[in-house]
Parts: C-alpha cells; sequence; structure tokens
C-alpha cells in the first residue's frame, strides 16, 4: 500500500545490500513513519516481541526472514533448529508464526549446509509473496458483503466496525479485514468505519485509523466499548475482524476484546465476519477457548498509555492509580457459534468445519 504516495510493504530485503531486513516500526506509528534496518535474529526477535512488528502474517514472514539472517552466518543443522525454535517463542498466539518456521524448516533440512542461506532467503520470500497475493484474494471475496449492503441502502455510507489493525501493516501487504475495506472503497463503495480504539496498545486508533486515513476512508474512532451501543441504534451494517488463529470448528482467536463484539452483534443481529489467510488456520485444533494459548503481555501495556504532547513529544504517561496492579491477556477466543462467517483467499464459507474442509479439502485426514 502506499504512504503519501509512495508505495510500501511492511518487510522486505534491503535492495541495497541484498540481506538486511527492512521493516516499519509500527510503535512509532502514528506519529512517525520509521524504517529499522534488522541484521540478525535476534533483533528480529526483539521486533516481534516488542511489537514492532505485529499482525499475524506479518510476523510468520518477518521470522522467516530472520531465520534467513540467521543461516547467513551458520547454516547448520543445529543452527536452524535452534534459530527457528527461538524465533517461534517470540508470540504464543498467531499460528501464523509457527506455521512460517514450519514451512521454513520443510524447505531447508534437506538442503546441504553451506547452500541454506540463500535457499532459506527464497523461501521467505515465497512466505512474503504468498501472504500478499493472498491478502489481495481475501479483498476480492469479501467486497460482495459490502455491495450487498450497499444494495440495501443505496447512496448511505455502509457502517463498518472493526477491532484491532488488521491493515496492510499487519500482514507484507493489502490487510485481511481491511482488504476487504481498501477494495470496497476503491470500487467506489460509500464506505465507514468504526475504528475501536483497541485498548491497552490502541491498534485501532494509532495504527488502523492511521492506515485507513492515508487511503483517504473516512473513519470515525470509538471507544472499544462503544460498539454495542452503536449496534442497538443501527449504526453498524457489519463487523469485520481479523484473526489469530482460527480452528478446525471455527473458533478464533483474534485481539482482547473481540469476542465482546462478537456477543453485541450476535445480541443485535450484527452480521459478523472474521478474513484470514490460509496461515491463519490451525486445523490440529478444536476448541480455542481451551486449547489457544493465549498471550499475556506486560501489564505495564494496561497502566500506562502513549501519545503525542501538544507540543509534538511522544511520551508514556501512566493512567492507572498508582499502585494498582494490572492484567494484560492480549487475545480472546470467539466461539464459531458467534461467527457469521469466514473470508478466505478461497472464498468465503461457514465457521464450522465442513465450511473450512469445503474451502480446504486438503485438511479432511488431519484430525
Ligand atoms: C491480520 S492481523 C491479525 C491479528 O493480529 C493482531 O494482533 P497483534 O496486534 O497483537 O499482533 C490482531 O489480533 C489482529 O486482528
Amino acid at each position: 500500500m502506499k504512504i503519501d504516495g509512495v508505495p510500501y510493504r511492511s518487510v522486505w530485503v534491503d535492495p541495497e545490500d541484498g540481506w538486511s531486513v527492512r521493516i516499519l516500526d509500527q510503535t512509532r506509528l502514528p506519529w512517525t513513519v520509521e524504517i529499522l534496518r534488522l541484521v540478525d535474529e535476534k533483533q528480529v526477535a526483539h521486533a516481534i516481541k516488542s511489537m514492532q512488528v505485529r499482525g499475524a502474517p506479518l510476523i510468520g514472514a518477518v521470522a522467516a526472514y530472520g531465520l534467513a539472517l540467521a543461516l547467513r552466518r551458520d547454516d547448520s543443522d543445529a543452527a536452524l533448529e535452534a534459530v527457528a525454535a527461538m524465533l517461534g517463542r517470540t508470540r504464543p498466539t498467531a499460528i501464523n508464526l509457527r506455521w512460517a518456521l514450519d514451512r521454513m524448516l520443510r524447505a531447508l533440512r534437506p538442503v546441504a549446509p553451506g547452500n541454506r542461506a540463500a535457499a532459506a532467503y527464497a523461501a521467505a520470500a515465497d512466505i512474503a509473496e504468498d501472504d500478499v497475493e493472498t491478502c489481495r484474494r481475501i479483498g476480492q471475496h469479501g467486497l460482495p458483503l459490502l455491495q450487498a449492503i450497499a444494495a440495501r441502502k443505496p447512496g448511505k455510507p455502509i457502517n463498518v466496525l472493526t477491532h484491532c489493525n488488521t491493515g496492510w501493516i499487519a500482514t507484507v501487504d493489502y490487510g485481511t479485514a481491511l482488504s476487504v475495506i481498501y477494495q470496497a472503497h476503491d470500487a467506489g463503495l460509500p464506505v465507514h468505519v468504526w475504528v475501536d480504539e483497541t485498548r491497552p496498545r490502541n491498534q485501532g486508533s494509532a495504527l488502523t485509523a492511521w492506515e485507513l486515513g492515508k487511503h483517504g476512508v473516512p473513519h470515525t474512532v470509538i471507544a472499544d466499548n462503544a460498539g454495542g451501543h452503536l449496534m442497538q441504534h443501527g449504526e453498524v451494517d457489519i463487523v469485520l475482524v481479523g484473526t489469530d488463529r482460527v480452528t478446525r470448528q471455527g473458533d478464533v482467536a483474534n485481539k482482547i476484546g473481540t469476542y465482546l463484539k462478537a456477543l453485541a452483534a450476535h445480541d443485535n443481529g450484527v452480521p459478523f465476519w472474521v478474513a484470514l489467510p490460509h496461515s491463519t488456520l490451525d486445523m490440529s485444533v478444536r476448541d480455542g477457548v481451551r486449547e489457544i494459548p493465549i498471550e499475556e503481555r506486560d501489564a505495564r501495556e494496561v497502566l500506562e498509555t502513549t501519545g503525542q504532547t501538544w507540543d509534538g513529544r511522544v511520551e508514556t504517561v501512566r493512567t492507572a492509580a498508582p499502585g494498582s496492579a494490572g492484567l494484560n491477556p492480549a487475545f480472546d477466543v470467539t466461539p464459531a457459534r458467534l461467527v457469521t462467517g469466514l473470508i478466505t483467499e478461497r472464498g468465503r464459507c461457514d465457521a464450522s468445519e465442513a465450511g473450512l474442509l469445503g474451502l480446504y479439502p486438503e485438511f479432511a485426514a488431519a484430525a
């Protein structure tokens, strides 16, 4: 996607040296566009843990390049396995991280040491290009949902509520739920987006609002807790969110607060759709509430907040009462029964095993 008319992806190999990895530092957005140069797997691990890069598909792609960086120095069997394991421990919930590293290991184990670095860069590039095309197609398959709403209310805005950030900076390009919104906007549909601020890290008010503003998509930032009220008053036509892991029965792990949004949507008869690439499927797990590991992040993310002062300084301040403890689960799981449907690169389906196997028959054997 573009930033002020200049095309970007969220991760790329530096064209000047041909091996270092470039990323947008998402902890600096929306205040500054800062591009970082990563030169080893430790910097990649830090970038993922600190959420300089974030978003389920993106952390998988960046981890893949992190493995390539490591193999430039040591491409022994021991190094290959150890670095893949280390990167795989950076964040536990998004299955894309494990998916990407498993795909890299399958590609690299058969390659003789001494030749693995070039193969790793090629495999990481394949993962990145796969994500770009996958996310573009997700937008195509979600577009009819918004076109149908537009047909029912000609000349009026299509009000979409979204949670967290599922845009091009959460993937290699295009995004997932936001890919649908971008394609609808670019097709001339009158899309308006209610942007959940998405406490505690404000991926909505800081990142989604920034992305939509740069692309000219009308949007309004709202408190996380306002969505139900808007749904009760007919101000939300559809909820579109992303996900970090979808189970075989269609349960959806996503940013904390998604489950509450789904409950409100269900109670108000508002369609609740989840957009995901194939790399977010975990067909080895059925019961998401019981089986998906939920990342617990530093409580300071809840007790503090970061913003820009009136004179332009970016500062972090404590917002909670001094001495109070905090708890910071970063994700929750929405049971399939609350999900209207799934939007994938292969089409739309019910949030169910039958629905998923209809699009991904290759998973029929695994159970
Ligand atoms: C297409 S991004 C999917 C998913 O990742 C985000 O989590 P985080 O910001 O912690 O990396 C969020 O849950 C998005 O919905």
